[in-house]
């Protein structure tokens, strides 16, 4: 029985375009991020992808992303759940700031733990620790048994979110986590055994 679990960051957004903190702000995509999509949809219809339920967030960019791959591969009338649970992390005071600006403001250190460690939140915000304590348990209730029910499952989310799940799929330490960054449009196709660990990982290359 094949368990295959693909997971697809949102392609680019406007406030990636313009390097702004998004996290729970609901920029749309751009033209290139449209681009993205489409190309991530295409290319698992080549591989002869079909999905059995598809999951997104609750935020623009990620839905429209989930919609045009299941366009791409044929299937754009397929259940969708959308929940909440799957948002990017929330970046507390910190959304619609500047990258770079952050970044003279608080040194590049300092913003870089915001963004990649594992349990110190940005001012206001959630640590990927409290990303992954919504994004978990819908993992494990509501995404996970159709995977291994043998479901081929699609979902559609974000940057911090993935990386909560990637965390615990690949079974990362949180030092080994601090270098994982997930690229928009880009999906990851996971094959899982029967104890849930992986059988096999792909970066799908565009
Ligand atoms: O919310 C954001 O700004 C991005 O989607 C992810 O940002 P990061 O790469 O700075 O964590």
């Amino acid at each position: 029985m094949e368990r295959t679990l693909v997971l697809v960051r949102h392609g680019q957004s406007e406030w990636n375009l313009k390097n702004l903190f998004t996290g729970w702000k609901d920029p749309d995509l751009t033209e290139k991020g449209v681009s993205e999509a489409i190309a991530a949809g295409n290319k698992l219809n080549e591989m002869g992808m079909k999905f059995d339920v598809a999951f997104t967030s609750e935020l623009t960019r990620a839905q429209r992303t989930c919609q045009m791959i299941l366009d791409g591969v044929g299937q754009s009338d397929l259940t969708t759940i959308r929940d909440l649970a799957l948002n990017e992390r929330d970046y507390g005071d910190l959304a619609g700031l500047n990258k770079d600006d952050a970044r003279k403001k608080w040194g590049e250190e300092q913003v870089h733990i915001w963004r990649r460690s594992y349990d110190i939140p940005p001012p206001g915000g959630e640590s990927l620790k409290d990303t992954a304590a919504r994004t978990l348990p819908y993992f494990i209730t509501d995404i996970l048994p159709r995977v291994m029910a043998g479901q081929n499952v699609l979902v559609a989310a974000h940057g911090n979110s993935l990386r909560s799940l990637v965390m615990v799929l690949d079974r990362l330490s949180r030092e080994e986590i601090l270098n994982v960054n997930i690229a928009t449009g880009v999906p990851t196709v996971y094959k899982l055994n029967v104890d849930t660990t992986i059988a096999s990982k792909e970066i799908i290359d565009l």
